[in-house]
């Protein structure tokens, strides 16, 4: 797959293609029906399939109150769309111009100036240009006008919920995450850099890989999580705690994972977890002893739920 910063250089490839566009945001099951649907099309048709994306959320250019809205880190987003079987990838960033741009005028500047569109697919609920004004009843208008074909996926359901970025991000500030999973197609992952922490948790007993996370990325409900976390390409079960540590105090939320039978120094490194089952609030305690002894249990209770349901 080839990926493209700016639109200028995909049109200078004069190929014949077929765009999907979309925000993408955390590549859920809807998404991916609706990338293969695209790719399965284009190959009917005989043309180089695209992904028109962005590397940001365009709502945190239109709605910048919001905080932590992405699923997934725009490394994964690149991985995922990769394993679609997608030619070629736009990646570029949501900025003012973009923002302001109309949209009729974004599909004649940024998709038919210099490629030759034989195909565009978008989801039923797809909205793009200034205002959020076009939409598939607009490019079906002017389908008829630049001649390409318009593909327009109905919504994905999964017993009877609709898939979507906003429900998942609604059940991972619950704390529902293999409802999350469901939707998403896969469990939900948090990547990063590991940085030093309180240099602590090697004394309990527990040393506990800390993640440095931009703040985009922080929308799960604190709490201990049992999790899978990836090094280096292999797979270890793991215990993750997303929270303030309130038996030390600690003001600023942190991600942190205990990786079992593992003993490695990997500060700087990265790391990706997946956080498969919830097991319970973050708690304070009057002493690290109990604190200790609550992780002792945890680990129990994660050790019985990868003999029932993941083994590595
Ligand atoms: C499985 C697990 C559960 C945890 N649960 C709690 C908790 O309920 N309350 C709390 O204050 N800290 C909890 N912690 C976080 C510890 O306080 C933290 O790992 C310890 O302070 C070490 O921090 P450090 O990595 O910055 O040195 C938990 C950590 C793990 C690995
Ligand atoms: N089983 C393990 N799980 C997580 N980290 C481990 C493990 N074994 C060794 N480490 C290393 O120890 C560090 C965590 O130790 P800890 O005392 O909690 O320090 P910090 O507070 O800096 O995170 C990790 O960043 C990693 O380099």
């Amino acid at each position: 797959m080839l990926i493209f910063d700016s639109i200028h250089e995909i049109t200078e490839l004069h190929r014949e293609v077929g765009i999907v566009l979309g925000t993408f945001d955390g590549l859920h099951i809807g998404h991916k029906t609706l990338i293969e649907t695209h790719v399965a099309a284009c190959k009917r048709l005989g043309v180089k399939s695209v992904v028109f994306t962005y590397s940001n959320h365009p709502r945190e250019l239109t709605n910048p109150e919001l905080k932590s809205l992405r699923l997934i880190a725009v490394e994964e987003k690149i991985l995922r769309i990769e394993e679609l079987g997608v030619d070629y990838l736009v990646l570029i960033e949501f900025d003012e111009t973009l923002m302001s741009t109309e949209a009729e005028r974004f599909v004649g500047k940024y998709l038919i100036d210099g490629m030759d569109v034989r195909l565009i697919s978008v989801g039923f609920d797809f909205k793009f240009g200034r205002r959020a004004a076009g939409n598939p009843a607009l490019l079906q208008k002017l389908s008829k006008q630049y001649g390409y074909e318009l593909l327009v996926l109905e919504p994905v359901e999964i017993e009877g919920e609709k898939v979507s970025s906003s429900a998942i991000r609604k059940h991972l500030r619950h704390g529902e995450i293999k409802e999350a999973q469901r939707l998403l197609g896969r469990p939900y992952a948090v990547s990063g850099i590991i940085k030093k922490g309180k240099q602590l948790g090697r004394q309990l007993g527990y040393p506990t890989a800390n993640f440095m996370i931009s703040s985009q990325m922080t929308l799960i409900k604190p709490g201990v999580y049992v999790s899978e976390t990836e090094y280096q390409g292999v797979r270890y079960h793991s215990l993750t705690n997303v929270g303030y540590n309130p038996t030390f105090n600690q003001h600023e939320l942190s991600i942190e994972t205990y990786i079992l039978d593992f003993n490695k120094e990997i500060y700087g490194e990265m790391l990706t977890v997946f956080l498969v089952d919830r097991l319970r609030d973050e708690a304070h305690f009057n002493s690290v002893q109990e604190l200790v002894e609550v992780i002792d249990a945890d680990v129990a209770k994660a050790k019985r739920f990868y003999f029932d349901h993941r083994p590595l």
